[in-house]
């Protein structure tokens, strides 16, 4: 049995019975089994203790949208629309991505993720088996999914979803249950409509939940209503897809009716502020959205869209974009917009009696930001802090299901130096082809 005993701790506990707390707290295995202001009593037998002074413990973030392995093409197109970008820029080079691209590209990735304090991602990408076995010997948690575009022959779409479905079977609970899976459409302008519909069919198949992108762009919605005489929500509801539990990412040019719709359908919204204002897409109604009882979360979208894959980002972002864009002070104050990364991250992706929080029972996925530095003081409202001065470079220590995964700073499980040297052979070879 593995047990450590948090000693003299802040704790932001993201419960909202007791926020913050200043005392101990014990993991057993993968498990919180204590936490309050009081020493344990009895003192835990054998655990290993931390001193907790000058730490500040939270619950680990939890990333809700991206593409892990596209991390290999950051740089490689700023300044462009979502069209120009996608379409002349991403997918000729993804079009040339080999295993190994995906292998260190998602490395590359997980590596940033786990050192700025993020403890489970959402990935859609191709070449999941690759990604699995990352997640697997990373110790991160994964939400996984082989997304599909569906502009290609019909012995293509098959091969694809029938790759999507083995990979989501195959999948689904591994790495001692880090691994999730799901199944994804793409989008709706890069699927054919009786695609989505056997996408949605295998979900109930396999009793998995559906994830897109959805509404990223006013161009998009428009093409939408051309083509197929109705707006993405409508569309996507009309085929099905909200009749599974699922959640959509960036879902950011919205009509009141369409809001009432993806909280009536309980349809979670992956908020990716950087990757919408890179790209131009607009900023989503997150305060409307919250509002309406819609569950948003915080994604970060690829590093070749952000450009970097740092939660705390998207956590200040949200925090203020939409006070800036509705002339409201008030609108996603601190502790919500930490709810958004944390808490609500674990609802989106149906892990909420699991992961989101500091609380005994759940699992101990946390982070320990080191709180002895001048951003932080002086020390009073830490909840504010974090939101609004704090970084991803705060994040010192992270353990995920128990184990620590990341100590001063440093990937314990994975080879840092060697990750960097192969995404950037990478690069420079996908150049070449
Ligand atoms: N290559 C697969 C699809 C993989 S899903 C991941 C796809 O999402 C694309 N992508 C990344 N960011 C965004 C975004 O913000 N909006 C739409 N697509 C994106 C990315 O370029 C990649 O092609 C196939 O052909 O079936
Ligand atoms: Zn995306």
């Amino acid at each position: 049995m593995n047990r450590l005993w948090i000693e003299n701790g802040t704790f932001v506990t993201m419960n909202e019975k007791a926020p913050v707390i200043k005392g101990h707290m014990v993991v057993e295995n993968d498990r919180i089994i204590y936490l309050d202001e009081e020493p344990p009593n009895p003192l835990p037998e054998g655990a290993e203790r931390l001193d907790g002074r000058g730490l500040l413990f939270m619950p680990g973030l939890i990333n809700t949208h991206g593409h892990a392995a596209m991390s290999l093409l950051r740089g490689y197109s700023d300044d462009q629309n979502l069209q120009v970008w996608l379409e002349q820029k991403m997918w000729p080079m993804e079009g040339k991505y080999i295993d190994a691209d995906t292998r260190w590209g998602t490395s590359l990735a997980v590596i940033e993720m786990l050192k700025s304090g993020t403890t489970t991602f959402v990935d859609m990408y191709d070449r999941m088996n690759i990604v699995a076995e990352v997640v697997e010997q990373s110790g991160i948690r994964g939400v996984l999914t082989r997304g599909v575009i569906g502009l290609c022959p019909s012995d293509v779409q098959t091969a694809k979803l029938e790759e999507a479905k083995s990979f989501a079977r195959d999948w689904n609970g591994k790495a001692d249950g880090r691994i999730t899976t799901m199944m994804s459409p793409h989008a709706p302008y890069t699927c054919p409509p009786d695609y989505i519909e056997r996408i949605i069919e295998a979900a109930h198949e396999l009793n998995v939940p559906l994830h897109t992108h959805m509404s990223e762009t006013a161009a998009e919605v428009q093409q939408n209503v051309n083509d197929y005489g109705c707006r993405p929500v409508e569309h996507l509801d009309k085929l099905g897809f909200f009749s599974r539990p699922s959640f959509v990412a960036h879902a950011v040019h919205l009509h009141d009716e369409e809001i009432a719709l993806l909280a009536e359908k309980n349809v979670g919204v992956s908020h990716n502020p950087a990757s919408n204002l890179k790209l131009a897409s607009g900023i989503a109604r997150v305060p409307d959205l919250i509002r309406a009882g819609v569950t948003v979360s915080l994604g970060t979208d690829s590093a070749a869209s952000n450009n970097n894959l740092d939660l705390f980002d998207e956590i200040r972002l949200a925090a203020l974009i939409h006070k800036g864009i509705t002339g409201d002070p008030t609108v996603v104050p601190a502790y919500e917009a930490l709810k958004l990364g944390t808490l609500n991250g674990a609802r989106t992706v149906w892990q909420e009696t699991q992961l989101g929080s500091l609380e005994v029972g759940k699992k101990a996925d946390f982070i320990a930001i080191d709180t002895e530095q001048p951003h932080f003081y002086p020390q009073t409202e830490m909840v504010s802090h974090l939101v609004y001065a704090g970084s991803g470079r705060d994040v010192k220590h992270v353990w995920i299901n128990g184990r620590q995964v990341v100590s001063g700073g440093e990937c314990l499980l994975l080879d840092e130096a060697k990750i960097r040297a192969e995404a950037q052979q990478c690069f420079e070879r996908l150049l070449e082809r």
